[in-house]
């Protein structure tokens, strides 16, 4: 019966989370298909109070993320959440933060750049369509199913036990070792029309990809010892190193 609930509760994690994504790129895109957009929906306050709310949804979303990732945290929840459930609880409450920032965003409606409508238009917005691509494709390339929670809670309906995590460096991880990230900044930095409050978004969004590198990297680091060290000494980080 548990192990039932649990695939359930899974499952409706993750179809949660896949619509807070699909909101999540509505949201920076400024597509008027959602309520509250970077630029559009809350009225407008003055410029310090709106970026006072706007730095500390950025904050709550990091210190969900970074703090939920950690070993440490994992271990020490796990006597409270069960293992199996314990990366499906991470993917919600990862999901009802980024809906906290969409709906509680404040725009700042200064405008540092427009692109008018043109070529240099289009292709601010192809690279912002390629960046949310790589993540999608990123996620795949190093399992999307076990990153989500899925896997884990449907290995423990069928009775098998916890999986060992895996090293793996296909494809765009042969090039990078941060794709997923890589894709994020580029996603939310292209636009063809860059207000104050979406380069805040931008500006707080990268910050916030450099820490997670670094917790995450450690780990990495202690989970895979010297695999990792020389992946790490021969692949850059978010853009691919060029060869002397
Ligand atoms: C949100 S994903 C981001 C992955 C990576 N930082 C990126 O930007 O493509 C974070 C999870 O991926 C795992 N991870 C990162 N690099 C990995 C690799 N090369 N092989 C397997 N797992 C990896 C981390 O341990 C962490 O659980």
């Amino acid at each position: 019966m548990n192990r039932f609930a649990y695939l359930v509760f899974g499952i409706i994690s993750y179809l949660i989370f896949f619509a807070a994504f699909l909101y999540f790129i509505a949201f920076v895109g400024n597509f008027p298909l959602v309520p509250f957009t970077v630029d559009q929906g809350r009225p407008i306050l003055p410029v310090w109070q709106a970026a006072a709310i706007d730095i500390f949804l950025i904050a709550l979303f990091g210190v969900q993320h970074s703090v939920m990732a950690r070993p440490a945290f994992k271990r020490a929840w796990t006597r409270i959440v069960p293992e199996p459930v314990e990366r499906s609880v991470y993917v919600l409450s990862a999901s009802i933060v980024l809906m906290l920032l969409c709906h509680f965003w404040h725009p700042i409606p200064a405008v540092l750049w427009d692109a008018g409508s043109g070529p240099l238009a289009m292709l601010l917005l192809a690279i912002f369509a390629l960046g949310w691509l790589i993540v999608l494709l990123s996620t795949f390339l190093i399992s999307h199913f076990e990153l989500f929670g899925l896997k884990q809670v449907w290995s423990n309906m069928l009775g098998h036990g916890a999986t060992e995590p895996v090293f793996r460096t296909p494809f765009f991880y042969r090039l990078v070792r941060h794709p997923l990230y890589s894709g994020f900044i580029l996603a939310f930095w292209a636009t063809p029309r860059m207000t104050v409050g979406h380069v805040l978004l931008a500006v707080g969004m990268t910050i916030y990809i450099l820490i997670a590198i670094r917790h995450e990297e450690r780990d990495l680091t202690a989970l895979f010892g010297e695999k990792y060290v020389a992946y790490r000494g021969r692949v850059g980080m978010l853009t691919p190193r060029l060869r002397r």
